[in-house]
């Protein structure tokens, strides 16, 4: 029996980097990026206003108060996107915008909720420190300096950064193509009728959705029987387009395991047991020089191990500086136990400071896991918890929410 790690080894070198393509920021939202990026400007690009007001000298200014007030000329109007901004002279103020560039001479801005906002000569009634409301050019960054490393995914905060640094695109590695395939006969669209026996088919959309989570572009394919011509000439039609195909069912020990009886045959896909649960019967290695990942059956399995296994590979393929998901330690509302031996995965509810086991260790319990929002993880040696223990917990999409 594998362990988790060796396992995790072995799907992550099927995958490798992907290669770079440059994309507008528009269409960047959660891409990764590629290679580091300087700011081609400085941000604050000049020193300028951090209020509306009044630029002065605090030398001129500094004394004002309600009693004695100080009137000034304006002699100048900087609204925000002034170019051509004259120099302060001494004796006179200028009246100015945020953002707008401050003129050369002044070293305060005095807010206009401290003047009678006069636009011929102002009233001062109140000054703020000297060096106050500027903000100096280059204080967030310097042109030149690394604004975004390689490696960094996209967010709105990032996004915002590359487009106020200058860069109008991002280079980014293509998203992986992932087919995703069901198997098994008793499976059914949902929104069809259903026959006793039969299922709704669900692992396709949670596997595709779980891609495209993790920033890959899935590719469902149509679910097919347990039917070893029909599966790979499924997988074949399309295989050649994709950079892995991840599989769901038919890879345990019964009579009708379609895809470890299709992919066997192949002998460039090993079937294997990893020390976990759920996720524990695992195959994975090329067909036709893709590669493949297939992932057991039942819905919490095909869940787990896609976190497991799936997502860091196609992360670190993409790049990222950090693939796998966030772990925090968490104390036990409740006590728990674990078979010996595997490492389970249990599901649990995470609420920043303890947490709760969602539902049995069973995987078919699916709306249990769609209502947790973290993994337990329960170490291989380890069978019972009292509540109260500590546990490592890996927050999955929607934690604390
Ligand atoms: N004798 C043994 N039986 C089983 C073993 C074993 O070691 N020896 N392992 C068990 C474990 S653990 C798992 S996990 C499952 C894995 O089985 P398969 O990958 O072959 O999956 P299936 O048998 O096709 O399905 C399992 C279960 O999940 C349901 N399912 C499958 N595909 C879908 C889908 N696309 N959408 C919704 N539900 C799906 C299926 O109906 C089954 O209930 O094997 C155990 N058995
Ligand atoms: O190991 Mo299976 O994946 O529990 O249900």
């Amino acid at each position: 029996m594998r362990t988790v790690e060796e396992h995790q080894a072995v799907v992550g070198a099927l995958l490798s980097g992907l290669p770079v393509e440059e994309v507008p920021l528009t269409a960047a939202a959660g891409r990764v990026v590629a290679h580091d990026l300087p700011a081609l400007v400085s941000l604050p690009g000049f020193a300028n206003s951090a209020m509306d007001g009044y630029a002065a000298r605090h030398a001129e200014v500094g004394a004002a108060s309600e009693s004695a007030p100080v009137w000034l000329p304006v002699a100048a109007d900087i609204p925000a996107g002034r170019t051509d901004v004259p120099r302060l002279e001494p004796g006179t103020v200028h009246r100015i915008m945020t953002g707008a560039p401050l003129p050369e001479g002044a070293d305060v801005v005095v807010p206009v909720e401290r003047t009678d906002g006069a636009t011929d000569v102002v009233t001062i009634t109140g000054s703020p420190d000297a060096g106050t409301h500027l903000r100096h050019a280059g204080e967030d960054i310097r042109a030149g300096e690394l604004a975004l490393p390689a490696g960094t995914a996209l967010g709105a905060a990032q996004l915002g950064l590359a487009a106020a640094v200058g860069h109008a695109s991002v280079p980014v590695r293509r998203r992986p193509r992932v087919l995703v395939l069901s198997t098994g006969s008793e499976l059914v669209e949902p929104g069809l009728p259903l026959q006793p026996g039969q299922i709704y088919e669900s692992n396709s959309v949670l596997l595709a959705a779980a891609v495209t989570e993790a920033g890959g572009e899935a590719r469902t394919l149509h679910f097919v029987p347990d039917d070893v011509d029909q599966f790979l000439a499924t997988v074949r039609a399309e295989l050649a387009t994709a950079d892995l195909l991840v599989t769901s069912g038919g890879v345990s020990a019964g009579a009708y395991e379609v895809v470890k009886d299709a992919f066997r045959g192949l002998g460039t896909v090993e079937f294997t047991k990893v020390a976990m649960q759920p996720g524990g019967p695992q195959g994975a290695g090329t067909v036709d020089g893709v590669p493949v990942v297939t992932l057991p059956g039942n819905p919490v399995s095909s869940f787990v191990s896609f976190e497991v296994f799936v997502r860091p590979a196609l992360r670190r393929a993409l790049g990222h500086a950090a693939p796998d998901r966030l772990r925090t330690t968490a104390r036990l509302t409740a006590a728990l136990r674990s078979p010996a031996g595997r490492r389970q995965f249990l599901r649990g509810r995470f609420d920043g400071e303890v947490v709760t086991q969602v539902g049995g260790p069973g995987s078919h319990l699916v709306a249990h896991l769609a209502r947790a929002n973290c993994l337990v993880v329960v170490p291989e040696d380890v069978t019972e918890l009292p509540a109260g223990a500590e546990v490592s917990v890996v927050l999955v999409e929607g934690a604390l929410q």
